[in-house]
């Protein structure tokens, strides 16, 4: 166990990366940070999905409710995502914008459907900076609960160590 002060920010529109977020911190005795967006998606699929999708297309930064956290009090941040057309969600290009991540320790996960297309690159681009430890990708974790616990796991010692 290292001596790490970490936090897990994540933003979750479904509960999948919320559930992971709570996992590695409890793992690694990490703080949360939720991000939370002042409108939500439509509840419908398509205009949900047409919505979001385009809020990434489009690199829209939906506005947020306050942090209670502040993410440069930390040495190691494990920042989570659902993944929103091949991408990581708009609501974190608003967090990407309002706070300046450098020269931390990063890790990242993403909850998606099918593939995380190139959630992590672009993530990666836009944390320049840093010192990337690792990548966790999931898909659907709340539909294999157990197994998606037992990998998160493992996952989180990793870059704790
Ligand atoms: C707007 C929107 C776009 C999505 N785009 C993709 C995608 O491109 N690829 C994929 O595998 N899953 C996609 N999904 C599915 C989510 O990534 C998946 O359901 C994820 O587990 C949701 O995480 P959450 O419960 O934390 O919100 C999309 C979901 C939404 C709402």
């Amino acid at each position: 166990m290292s001596n790490n002060k970490s936090l897990v920010v994540y933003f979750s529109q479904s509960g999948n990366s919320k559930f992971i977020a709570e996992t590695i911190a409890q793992e690694i005795k990490a703080d949360t940070l939720e991000i939370k967006t002042r409108k939500s998606l439509p509840k419908a699929t398509f205009f949900k999905l047409f919505i979001g999708g385009m809020q990434v297309i489009f690199k829209s930064k939906p506005e947020l409710l306050p942090f209670d956290k502040n993410p440069t009090d930390y040495d190691l941040i494990i920042i989570g995502t659902p993944v929103w057309a091949s991408s990581y969600a708009s609501p974190l290009n608003t967090f990407f914008s309002k706070v300046q991540i450098n020269g931390k320790k990063i890790a990242l996960y993403c909850c998606c459907g099918g593939s995380q297309g190139k959630t992590f690159e672009n993530m990666k681009n836009v944390l320049k900076g840093n010192q990337f430890l690792g990548e966790l990708e999931l898909k659907s974790p709340l539909n294999s609960k157990e197994e998606s616990i037992r990998k998160t796991r493992e996952w989180a010692r990793t870059i704790n160590s």
